[in-house]
């Protein structure tokens, strides 16, 4: 099954359109995993079993795990995500971008080394840098756009021919790059009006929608201004907010996780109709 299909059955066969995003920091782990050898593992690993049935994806962050030396923990994650959801479509968050030779070596780094569904690329480079993942036709490719940051909008909203280049990206990737209908794009939850003008530019095509959450975003709004014409075409990433989620009383770490998954999934399902 290709990473559109797989994500079409995730949001249909869990009713949600909640991305479950794995960003491990282990200064902020319960004390039993702080020191634990396979702690970052351990920690997604469970937040995996506690979300998976609320989740129409889910998407580690690259960096959390290379940063601290811990790729085989990253393997780990992904392996068992593969082995025990494997329904679940898997979004690795890279946000790569080099010139075609490179690209194609991160492109089996994120395809054939940890058997991603999709991966986040960075459009700045041109066709020729994000040509490469294409030639994995059942992996998704998800484009940057519009990203949740502020300063985003210090070249996303350059003026370009009228328009701000984030539209311009937008239907690029719609009307000439996107070939094998494996492309999504990256719009951040903090600014709905641009989410709604590219949606209105791309039709039904997927969007990764970070920023809700720790970063604010309305998620009313959000859903409202990116929604397709079925309440679907979104998967809303949220990480912090659910990865440490304030424990209540005797509650643990993946309880709570749990708690928050659910209470946002529910938040996201009431603006669908
Ligand atoms: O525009 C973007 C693109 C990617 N991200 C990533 O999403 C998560 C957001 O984490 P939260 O804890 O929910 O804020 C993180 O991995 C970012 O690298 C983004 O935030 N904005």
């Amino acid at each position: 099954m290709n990473f559109i299909d797989k994500l079409n059955a995730a949001w249909r066969s869990n009713d949600s359109l909640l991305c479950v995003g794995l960003d491990p920091d282990i200064e902020r782990f319960p004390a039993h995993l702080r020191d634990h050898p396979e702690g970052i593992a351990e920690f997604c690993k469970a937040i995996i079993d506690a979300t998976a049935d609320l989740a129409c994806s889910f998407k580690p962050q690259i960096a959390y795990f290379a940063a601290l030396g811990a790729e085989d923990q990253l393997q780990t994650v992904c392996d068992y995500l593969k082995q025990r959801y494997p329904h679940i479509p898997l979004i690795l968050d890279a946000k790569r971008g080099d010139i075609g030779a490179t690209a194609r070596q991160y492109a089996r780094e994120a395809f054939d080394r940890y058997g991603a569904d999709a991966v986040t690329v960075n459009p700045y480079m041109g066709f020729d840098s994000v040509e490469p993942y294409m030639a994995w036709a059942d992996r998704g490719v998800i484009v940057l756009c519009r990203t949740s940051n502020a300063g985003g909008s210090d070249l996303q909203f350059l003026d370009v021919g009228g328009r701000p280049l984030y539209q311009h990206v937008a239907q690029l990737v719609a009307e000439k790059w996107n070939r094998n209908g494996q492309c999504a794009l990256v719009v951040g939850a903090t600014f709905p009006e641009e989410l709604a003008q590219v949606r209105a530019i791309v039709g039904d095509m997927p969007l990764l929608v970070p920023g809700i959450g720790a970063q604010g975003g309305d998620i009313a709004a959000t859903v409202r201004s990116g929604r397709t014409v079925n309440g679907a075409g979104m998967m809303i990433n949220s990480s912090r907010a659910i990865l440490y989620a304030q424990p209540q009383g005797d509650e643990d770490f993946a309880a709570a996780a749990r708690r928050v998954a659910m209470e946002t999934r529910d938040a996201i399902n009431q603006h669908r109709a």
